[in-house]
């Protein structure tokens, strides 16, 4: 199976959006990929509560949520929208950070709410305070496809391996990492967290990011880090897409997760901390 991952600069437009995410589909579908994933909030990406407001909508009238399920099952390919932000009918008003597996029909096979929330102070000046916007998730969402396994994720999760080695243990043989990394904290881990849960648990990470300066009509101007990347089950890098919006393709092959778990079997062998007694 191929896949492909965009590395995209999306901006608080969704209407743009959805124009430069369908293109970059295209591209692709013309490469033969048959699995297609886009970065977290595909969407929309703002700094702005009030932007958000005004542009984001209910999971049932998301308008890059239709386009990308009509697109699937029209080139009948496989796609993880990294994640699309929406309303929700929290009590704080708060929205879901929401990842979807389409299936080449169009149909919705798995839904996963980002569960860890970037709540940090990168620097002096740089403070995220993700849990202010969004309402996280509380389950972890695994999906089967014809050609492996899927474990669901969402940016800072990557940061909680426990959460990996556990859809690891329970079947994921390829783990989705759709991001939007500061291009701070991009520059000083996202490759070394990246290869490290591909090595401990023996997967595929598959981690289609948003990179650059995202344009924004209102709120400040964000910065992310790029360099979509695909990691092999041995923990090498099949692909890396720099700092330009494009398209990287990678095959992907369980033979090699059953190979790199046969040579390292720690994903069987049990947590002797869990329970020093
Ligand atoms: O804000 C939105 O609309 C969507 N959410 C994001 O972009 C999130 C929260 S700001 N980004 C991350 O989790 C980056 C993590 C990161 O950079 C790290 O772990 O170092």
């Amino acid at each position: 199976m191929k896949a492909a991952l965009l590395q995209l600069t999306s901006g608080d437009d969704p209407a743009a959006n959805i124009s430069d995410v369908g293109a970059r589909f295209d591209e692709a579908v013309r490469l033969g990929a048959g699995f297609i994933l886009t970065p977290e909030v595909t969407n929309c990406l703002s700094t702005s509560r009030t932007r958000q407001k005004e542009v984001l909508r209910p999971e049932a009238e998301d308008e890059t949520l239709a386009a990308l399920r009509e697109k699937a099952k029209t080139a009948r390919v496989w796609c993880l929208i990294g994640s699309i932000a929406l309303k929700t009918d929290d009590a704080d008003g708060r929205f879901a950070n929401r990842s979807f597996l389409i299936a080449p029909d169009g149909s919705i096979a798995a839904r996963y709410d980002k569960i860890h929330m970037f709540n940090v102070q990168v620097s002096e000046t740089e403070v995220y305070r993700e849990s202010d916007g969004y309402r996280p998730g509380e389950t972890a969402v695994m999906a089967e496809t014809p050609f492996g396994t899927i474990g669901l994720t969402v940016c800072y999760d990557i940061r909680f391996p426990h959460l990996y080695r556990q859809l690891a243990q329970e079947g994921a043989q390829i783990l989705t990492v759709p991001s939007a990394f500061s291009a701070v904290t991009g520059a000083a881990h996202w490759e070394t967290l990246l290869r490290a849960r591909a090595i401990e648990t023996g997967s595929y990470v598959l981690a289609p990011a948003q990179t650059g300066t995202h344009p924004a009509t209102r709120g400040k101007q964000r910065q992310t880090y790029g360099h979509s990347m695909a990691i092999g089950p041995w923990g090498d890098i099949l692909a890396d897409a720099g700092e330009e919006p494009g398209v990287i393709c990678i095959d992907l092959d369980m033979k090699d997760v059953e190979e790199a778990r046969r040579r390292i079997p720690s994903l069987r062998q049990a947590n002797r901390f869990d329970d020093p007694e």
